[in-house]
């Protein structure tokens, strides 16, 4: 038997019922894993156990595989048309913003975000990017071709099949309306998998899905462990493409299951370490902010964290000095809590990686300038850290910490920093700031970035492509790019 989730929310910030089944979503029914084990969901603002979720086996991947296969050969593929993919899909929008508050507040609850951010960012662009392909779904043709007087061609744009999506931990929603949205919106069924630290937003959005009408088969959630679950979709010979966000690391292992399986497609946004690169000619408060902003934000716990912040020598000083205000300006506390910036990292896990990257850099010799240490006794908290006299090689500078903790690194002219902020096997995102524009132009497009800002960080919007060059991935999620992969 599945069990059902029931908690309130009584917090200063929301106050709230939620309440849903906890089992695996298959062919329209929630249902216990075959196993009947479960996992534990933590709470990582006091590292106790919130519920209980079904774990899957790969003997579910493969019952998930034949609903979707069945779903896309009758009621879903190319027998729904565009305008009743773009329906169904624009209901879906209009149930998670009925439900806005709620699915924010699981969020925070789950992940650690804070409720705020969750409202403002997560969900609000979770409900955006499945309405914007929901927009797409009846506008999807192909093209016509003349070869010459007397003839022509004409190209088709078809589903792909069934695809397997693996979604991680730091925008569970929002990574999960990345994935569904163009997926459904050209007629693909889907076997996806959450991460195991942070499935309840994905279960609830199943209820939701199931609610807006989508055909049985059509959307399969399998809660369970990447090792199992994850490496069976990946490997899996009847599902036909994989989307994966995650670690570089599991992203090697995916398109290696891939190539040795049926040689299926595959979607990869992996790690990042991007540079955030300060001119003597910005404006230095505005990049203060913005800066803080690209690595603190979501704790760190962004692919796209402006983790190496690159200064010019002329304002080096100034900025590290209003930086460390800023830094120390931010709360780290609870989630629900109307002030708080940053709550806890999502995991005991990621709470010891980020302290053993804190640690190797000291180890390495670089400086802790500010912060470095935990917060309080309970949970994952750790203190917003900046890092000064780093040198190329440390581990702190090349490796994604996905943490709050930045580099700050003084440069000299232009030559300079576009040597050092090349100098990564990741290419996923980067910032400029300078008040002369073709400085900032000319600079942006030298970077080896699939997404460059110019005086801000981390816009992302549901109708523009994102994705990164080199290890940060392949392939392109959002906008129309995604509609084509
Ligand atoms: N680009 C990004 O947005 C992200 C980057 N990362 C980076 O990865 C580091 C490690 O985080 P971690 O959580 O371990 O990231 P992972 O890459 O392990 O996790 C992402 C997803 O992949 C799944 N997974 C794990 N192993 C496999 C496998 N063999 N086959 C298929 N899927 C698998 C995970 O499942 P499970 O539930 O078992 O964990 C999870 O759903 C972070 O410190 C950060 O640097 C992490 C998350 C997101
Ligand atoms: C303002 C929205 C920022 C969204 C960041 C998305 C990051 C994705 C990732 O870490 O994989």
């Amino acid at each position: 038997m599945t069990s059902i989730f029931t908690h309130e929310f009584n917090t200063p910030i929301y106050k709230g019922k939620t309440s849903f089944n906890t089992g695996l979503y298959i062919n329209g029914k929630f249902v216990e894993g075959s196993d009947k084990n479960t996992i534990d969901v933590i709470n990582p603002a006091t590292g106790k156990i919130i519920t209980k979720v079904a774990e899957a086996t790969s003997k579910d991947v493969d019952v998930a595989v034949a609903a979707a296969h069945k779903a896309f050969e009758t009621t879903w593929g190319l027998n729904m048309g565009g305008a009743g993919r773009s329906r169904l899909l624009a209901k879906l929008a209009q149930l998670m913003e009925d439900h806005q508050q709620e699915l924010a507040a699981l969020e925070a609850l789950d992940n650690g975000k804070t409720f705020t951010w969750a409202m403002d960012v997560d969900t609000t662009f979770a409900i955006d990017t499945i309405r914007y392909y929901a927009g797409w779904a009846d506008k999807i043709h192909g093209q016509v071709v003349e070869t010459d007087e007397r003839k022509l061609s004409y190209t088709r744009h078809e589903p792909i099949g069934v695809v397997g999506q693996i979604i991680p931990w730091n925008f569970p929603l929002l990574m999960m309306s990345w994935k569904l949205g163009p997926a459904l919106a050209t007629g693909n069924c889907i076997v996806m998998k959450p991460s195991e630290f942070t499935p309840l937003t994905a279960i609830r959005m199943s209820e939701l899905i199931h609610e807006a009408g989508f055909p049985p088969g059509t959307f399969n959630l399998l809660t369970g462990y990447g090792n199992t679950v994850g490496a069976a979709i990946s490997s899996h010979m009847k599902i036909d493409k994989v989307a994966f966000t995650g670690s570089t690391l599991v992203g090697r292992k995916i398109m290696e299951a891939a190539a040795k399986s049926n040689l299926k497609d595959i979607t990869l946004e992996l790690g990042g370490k991007s540079p955030n690169i300060i001119f003597n000619d910005a404006d230095v408060d505005q990049a203060v902010n913005w800066a803080a902003h690209g690595i603190y934000w979501n704790h760190g716990q962004a692919c796209c964290a402006g983790s190496r912040i690159f200064v010019q020598s002329g304002i080096y000083d100034e900025f590290l000095s209003k930086f460390t205000e800023k830094t120390r300006s931010l709360k780290v506390g609870d989630p629900f809590d109307l002030d708080s910036y940053q709550g806890p990292q999502v995991s005991q896990l990621q709470y010891d990686r980020i302290m053993e990257y804190i640690q190797s850099g000291k180890d390495q010799g670089a400086t802790v300038h500010l912060g470095g240490d935990r917060v309080g006794t309970e949970g994952f908290y750790i203190n917003p850290t900046i890092f000064t006299d780093t040198t190329p090689d440390m581990k702190i500078v090349q490796e994604e910490i996905f943490g709050p903790v930045g580099v700050v690194i003084k440069f000299e002219d232009e030559e300079d920093v576009i040597r050092q902020a090349n100098d990564t096997v990741f290419g996923l995102a980067a910032a400029v700031f300078s008040q002369n524009i073709t400085r900032a132009l000319t600079t942006a497009h030298r970077l080896k970035a699939g997404t460059a800002w110019v005086n801000c960080v981390n816009q992302l919007h549901a109708n523009v492509p994102f994705g990164g060059f080199k290890q940060s991935g392949i392939g392109r999620e959002l906008g129309e790019y995604a509609l084509h992969k």
